[in-house]
């Protein structure tokens, strides 16, 4: 099954005043990607629809033969608990839970069996085996990230979102951010979609989609 996920025509509206144009794309499966642009262009929103978060206003948005723009709420979610890993910009983590309970709850929540094993396993290959029962307040900026990372792709999406990973972080551990994003990623097969400003991590990755805003 090919696995391409492909724009075209794409628009969002947010309520009556926003309206987001992008141009048509086609990235192939396990594509590595920046998407970058002027702030509001609408990368996060892009991000937002590739998740099956918000269903774009015009146009098709496909991902192998998925149509996401003719899901239903139910079809997205069940699309995003399935394909998708999102890490966020602040992470999201759950404060009161530990790093090996923040990750077993998203994978309890899209009905994941072995949910303690499989969060173990991402765990420790976000080299994170030592803080398993730390909650978030207890870990680094860099370790609080390693734990969404771990949250993120501990199902094995196909897909791997990522807004602004090195907002949090000085350079040498932004560094070394994109290439444990680019190393998980490529684990998986999975196409990494990675939104930012920084313009040293977009030069890190292989392909870019630039927004440029109202046409
Ligand atoms: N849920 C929403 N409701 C209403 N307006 C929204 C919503 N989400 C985004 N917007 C608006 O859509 C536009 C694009 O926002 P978005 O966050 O997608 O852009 P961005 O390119 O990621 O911006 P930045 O680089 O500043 O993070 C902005 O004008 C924003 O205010």
């Amino acid at each position: 099954m090919s696995r391409q996920l492909s724009g075209r025509n794409l628009s969002i509206q947010h309520g009556a005043e926003v309206r987001l144009t992008y141009p048509d794309f086609s990235w192939p499966a396990g594509t590595h990607l920046a998407l970058t642009g002027p702030s509001g262009t609408g990368k996060t929103s892009l991000l937002n629809a590739v998740a099956g978060l918000l269903r774009p206003s015009t146009g098709q948005l496909c991902y192998g033969e998925h149509d996401l723009t003719a899901l239903s709420e139910a079809g997205r979610d069940a699309f995003r608990r399935r394909e998708v890993g999102y890490v966020f910009q602040d992470f999201h983590l759950m404060p009161g839970l530990s790093a090996q309970e923040n990750v077993e709850l998203g994978l309890r929540v899209a009905g994941v069996r072995n949910a303690g094993a499989l969060a173990q396993t991402a765990l420790r290959r976000l080299d994170l085996a030592g803080r398993l029962q730390s909650k978030p307040w207890q870990l680094s900026t860099g370790e609080r990230q390693r734990v969404a990372i771990a949250r993120a792709v501990a199902h094995r999406p196909g897909l791997l979102l990522v807004d602004e990973p090195t907002a949090h972080l000085d350079r040498e551990r932004a560094a070394g951010a994109m290439s444990l994003l680019r190393e998980v990623a490529t684990e998986l097969g999975a196409t990494l979609v990675v939104v930012t400003h920084d313009e040293a991590v977009a030069l890190s990755l292989p392909e870019h989609f630039r927004i440029r805003g109202a046409s």
